[in-house]
């Protein structure tokens, strides 16, 4: 029996996961996908703007949300059971895209594979990593060392680097395929240099692929039949050996904000409050008086986007939530107030 492929795309938050998969989905070339898309967030903002996207290679029961924590720790309560009900299919998918949150390390997703039932019926294919080119031209990723030796003198039991860098070199050490994307917003010599930084993160024979809002081939992405179930132990983890990890480093909330009169008050306080807090990643959906659209909204570090994407719904409650994260013990109440949050006693 053949068994289905399944592609691993990691990659830190914002590094344009969702994106990638759109185009993936649009140019599936008659394969019949099935995604398992994982978010920090409680609120399945990546599901809910890949679903309806009307594909006939994706159809929306083919779209499974998993939004319990990073995949990484829900393995056996979530990412098994669902992978042995896609398997148990009586068509299973030509192939599975496993998106997983920003915050997740791909290793023990990909250990996951091991596991007899799930082993016989499907293989990881290939894990592909995504870089945001924009975050690490800017330095994001890397460790900030006065930052860190605060973090020590506070903390002396702390035992790790910047949680960041952490995340950013297990996912790159887990690929077998690495996409320098959002190249549109640095210039070729940078991006060079930067390729130049990745390539003592990366596994040997492991390839930089430049790419802008995830267009490349699928025949690229997919069909690298790499196995990496097969070959875990090649993939270091700053992780590795230990039995469970936590993302107590990380943290996310809802902020909830009813209908606006405008975008441009929040849009302006939110740019303050990214400056101000620890925030990694904002995203979600406005609702706007008078609009018959729904303004999707994302935030990556500094740079924030809009755009109306579709109608909505009949029975689809007109409100505004965004997902906010970013690292622990960022100023919530002071995050909330500024954006104008209604509170749950209101
Ligand atoms: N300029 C530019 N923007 C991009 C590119 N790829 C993605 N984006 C934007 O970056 C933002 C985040 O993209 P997503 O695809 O949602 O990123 P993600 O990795 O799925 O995000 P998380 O699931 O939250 O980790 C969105 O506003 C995208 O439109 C790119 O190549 N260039």
């Amino acid at each position: 029996m053949k068994k289905i492929p399944a592609t691993v795309i990691t990659g830190f938050l914002g590094a344009g996961k969702t994106t990638l998969i759109r185009h993936l989905i649009e140019h599936a070339g008659g394969r019949r996908l099935a995604l398992i898309i994982n978010e920090f967030g409680d609120v399945g903002v990546d599901g809910a703007l890949v679903q309806g996207c009307g594909d006939e290679a994706c159809p929306d029961e083919d779209i499974i949300e998993l939004a319990n924590g990073c995949i990484c720790c829900t393995v056996a309560d979530d990412f098994l059971p669902t992978m042995q009900k896609l398997l148990d299919r009586r068509t299973p998918p030509d192939h599975i895209i496993i998106e997983t949150s920003g915050l997740a390390l791909p290793k023990p997703l990909v250990k996951a594979f091991q596991w007899p039932d799930i082993r016989t019926r499907s293989t990881v294919d290939g894990v592909i990593a995504l870089i945001d080119a924009d975050a690490l031209a800017a330095g994001r990723f890397a460790h900030d060392e006065a930052a860190l030796a605060a973090a020590r003198a506070a903390d002396p039991t702390l035992d790790h680097d910047s949680p960041i860098e952490e995340l950013f070199e297990d996912q790159l050490a887990c690929a077998d395929l690495v996409l320098l994307n959002k190249t549109d917003l640095v210039a070729a010599d940078r991006l060079a240099a930067l390729e130049q930084g990745l390539a003592g993160e990366i596994r040997p024979g492991v390839r930089i692929l430049r790419t802008a809002r995830g267009e490349i081939d699928p025949a690229i992405l997919l069909g690298l039949d790499a196995g990496a179930e097969d070959r875990i132990d090649d993939r270091p983890s700053h992780h590795d050996g230990e039995e469970e990890h936590d993302h107590d480093d990380f943290e996310s909330f809802i902020v909830d904000l009813g209908e606006l009169a405008g975008p441009e008050p929040l849009l302006a306080a939110l740019a303050r409050s990214i400056a101000a807090h620890d925030i990694l990643r904002v995203k979600g959906f406005l609702a706007i008086e008078g609009r018959p659209a729904r303004l999707v909204l994302q935030a990556v570090g500094p740079r924030i986007q809009h755009h109306y994407d579709r109608h909505w719904q009949a029975g689809e409650p007109r409100r505004s939530r965004l997902v906010v994260i970013g690292q622990s013990g960022m100023d919530r109440a002071a995050i909330e107030a500024a954006l104008g949050a209604r509170m749950a006693a209101a």
